[in-house]
């Protein structure tokens, strides 16, 4: 089994080097000054264990890197660049390579099965950071992330397994799950406040970012019961995740916050608050029913993103008072 990891910053960067580590035949598709970086001296890796350089080899798209059969894809862009990438992935992949989303939400999935006939879910419990061109972090050791997988919409079978038993040998915790959509929507309930960090940091003196996060996520649960979807209960999440992640400070590590605020560090233009924040909007419009928190939220963050703006430029106590208005 040979992984083509399309995507390759923080989350891709780091699974891909693992992988190839671990003895994967792997190839990393990157883009940018980070794919120039990566060509001319491999992938730095840090994470508390130390630093390593990975010769892993990388490509700047999927016609570069080939896709044969026996290949496994792994998306690891951030959702709102899962359109294009999948519309150059198509015009050289047979429909029938697996698809593998290590991504949060729940929309990356469905866009993958339009073209692609198998298709899995990962729920993503992986800190990571992509610092500049050429250097990625874990941040969680020994076990850099939880990779759970079970195939879109549901179930699970002898590919699923296989990549589990390999996201394993490379070190990760990963099971394969019949349901694993019910987590990935547990998943993306914590992910609404992703963007509340970007827009008024991690730092919280006052406990207004707090009562924000608070207001987004008991609305976010509140549309997911509207429209009926089955979700994985807290308890059980929290169970899953218990002792597993550890995050010591370690020299050089990124700030705190999360992929979106990395968004705003490394000012690249976009955000992904539409399929995260965005998924609840979009889902009330469905099923008739408010979500004015997450709207303004990922209105906020996308215009963050836009206009290149650093993580924290916008008070929490602010964002409180036109919430509550
Ligand atoms: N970072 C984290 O701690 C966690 C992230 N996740 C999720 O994992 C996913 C990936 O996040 P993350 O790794 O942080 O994101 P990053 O931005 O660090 O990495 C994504 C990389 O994909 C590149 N890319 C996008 N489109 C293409 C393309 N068409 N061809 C080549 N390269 C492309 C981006 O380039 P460019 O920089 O030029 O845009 C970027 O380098 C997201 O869904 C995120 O929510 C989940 C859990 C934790
Ligand atoms: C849970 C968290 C914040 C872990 O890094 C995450 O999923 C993200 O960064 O998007």
């Amino acid at each position: 089994m040979a992984f083509v990891i399309y995507g390759a910053g923080a989350i891709g960067g780091v699974l891909g080097a693992r992988l190839h580590s671990a003895g994967f035949d792997v190839r990393l598709i990157a883009r940018g000054a980070h794919l120039s970086a990566v060509r001319a001296g491999g992938l730095r890796v840090e994470s508390p264990e130390g630093t390593t350089t990975v010769p892993v080899p990388v490509y700047g798209s999927p016609a570069e890197a080939g896709v044969e059969a026996g290949d496994v894809v792994i998306l690891t862009m951030k959702s709102q660049d899962t359109p294009a990438a999948l519309e150059a992935l198509r015009a050289v992949a047979d429909p029938s390579t697996p698809v593998v989303c290590v991504q949060n939400g729940v929309a990356n999935e469905r866009l993958a099965l339009r073209l692609f006939s198998h298709v899995y879910g990962v729920c993503v419990m992986f800190p990571a950071a992509h610092v500049e061109p050429g250097v990625v972090q874990a941040r969680s050791a020994p076990t850099p992330g939880i990779l759970d997988i079970g195939r879109y919409p549901a179930g699970i079978d002898d590919t699923g397994r296989s990549v589990a038993g390999a996201f394993a040998k490379a070190g990760f915790v990963s099971e394969p799950r019949e349901d694993i959509m019910r987590w990935k929507y547990r998943k993306l309930v914590m992910n609404l406040g992703n963007a509340v960090t970007a827009l008024c940091g991690a730092d919280d003196p006052d406990g207004a970012a707090a009562e924000v996060l608070a207001l987004v996520r008991a609305e976010g649960e509140a549309v997911l019961a509207a429209a009926g979807i089955d979700v994985v209960d807290e308890q059980t999440d929290r169970e899953r995740r218990a002792g597993i992640l550890r995050m010591p400070a370690f020299e050089g590590r990124a700030p705190d916050g999360g992929s979106s605020v990395q968004s705003l560090l490394r000012g690249t233009g976009s955000i992904e608050a539409d399929y995260l924040n965005g998924e609840i909007v979009l889902l009330a419009r469905l099923h008739g029913v408010p979500a004015p928190a997450n709207d303004l939220v990922r209105q906020l963050a996308v215009v963050a993103a836009r206009e290149r703006v650093a993580p924290g430029s916008v008070p929490a106590s602010e964002l409180l008072e036109r919430l509550r208005a």
